[in-house]
């Protein structure tokens, strides 16, 4: 990303400061030479730090870092304006930054093929941080955007680091989660490494019938329920939603708008205080491909029940 504009004084990356990428090295936090490096700071304006905290709101891997950590990523992100057709990434490079969307589009291109987009939001340029691996994707800018960037050092001192706790706290979740019994113990691992927690109260709306989809969850603590509003079935009102069926610990829900590319086929609501841990959709592309086809066997079951409820499917299908 070399002739991206910087909206602060940042230094523009240098190819001469740049890390070598090694292979997937095993990551002993204690040991990464990174934690002596001063702490970084881009001066603010307090406009800047509004915006830049209203991007920040969603981001799943910042969910797990405390107060004083995220305060500490905040000061070290600068801004990045992006004009059409740059490219932020080129896959095969080493790791410098990770990106926060502000707005814009980006195309994900792996080996020439356009496999997926941002729209406005999410965040990109993780994983070559997290594996010390050259990047796994080229991101090109379809439009004027702005971007908040990560350095390599500060990412890897706060995000990596953590995530070295976190997997310590989830592992025995993720283990204990049927979906995932087939993956591989070192995806299993990755798939902690993404994911954020959220707590819901009691009666709030985790996901809404008919919105884009944009994660999948898996219940880590509490109950949620799974509501359905059909216009299909005579006698039910237009607009009264009916409940499907419920999820408790190590279920999941949330992935067959992933799976069919449609928009939400239901709403879930907690049912008391629940904890989700939450994976975003890149990484569900990307780390849950594999378990896709487990996944639609449940578009039958999905259908069953929607036929003995209003007698008729709905079109769940892609
Ligand atoms: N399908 C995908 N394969 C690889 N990288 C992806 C994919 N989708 C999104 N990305 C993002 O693209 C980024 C490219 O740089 P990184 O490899 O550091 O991290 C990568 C991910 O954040």
């Amino acid at each position: 990303m070399n002739s991206l504009f910087r909206a602060d004084n940042a230094p523009p990356p240098s190819r001469f400061n740049r890390r070598v990428s090694v292979c997937a090295e095993a990551f002993n936090p204690d040991e990464d030479e990174e934690d002596s490096e001063p702490r970084v700071v881009h001066p603010k304006t307090d406009e800047q730090r509004c915006r830049l905290q209203e991007s920040c709101r969603d981001i799943l891997l910042f969910k797990t870092l405390d107060q004083e950590q995220f305060s500490e990523v905040l000061d070290a992100m600068f801004e990045l304006l992006v004009q059409p057709l740059e490219h932020v990434i080129d896959q095969g490079d080493d790791g410098d930054n990770f990106y926060v969307i502000e707005r814009g589009v980006y195309d994900i291109v792996v080996m020439g093929v356009t496999v997926g987009q941002y729209d406005n939001k999410g965040s990109f340029g993780e994983l070559a941080l997290m594996y010390n691996t050259p990047r796994a994707a080229t991101i090109v800018a379809t439009q004027e955007g702005a971007l908040w960037g990560l350095d390599r050092a500060t990412f890897r001192r706060l995000i990596v680091k953590n995530n070295y706790k976190k997997r310590r706290m989830y592992e025995t979740f993720i283990e204990s989660v049927p979906l995932l019994k087939s993956l591989e113990a070192n995806e299993r691992m990755k798939i902690v490494d993404v994911l954020g927690s959220k707590q819901f109260p009691d009666g709030e709306r985790i996901i809404t019938q008919g919105e884009k989809a944009e994660c999948f969850f898996i219940v880590e603590s509490g109950e949620v329920k799974i509501m359905i509003k059909s216009k299909t079935k005579a006698g039910h009102a237009d607009n009264a939603e009916v409940e499907i069926t419920r999820c408790s610990r190590g279920h999941y829900f949330g992935e067959l708008a992933l799976v069919t590319n449609k928009p939400r086929a239901a709403s879930a609501y907690a049912v008391g205080d629940v904890k989700c841990v939450v994976i975003d959709v890149q990484a569900f592309e990307r780390l849950l491909g594999s378990c896709k086809e487990i996944m639609k066997r449940n578009i039958a079951h999905y259908e069953e029940q929607l036929v003995a409820l209003f007698g008729s499917s709905m079109d769940l299908r892609d």
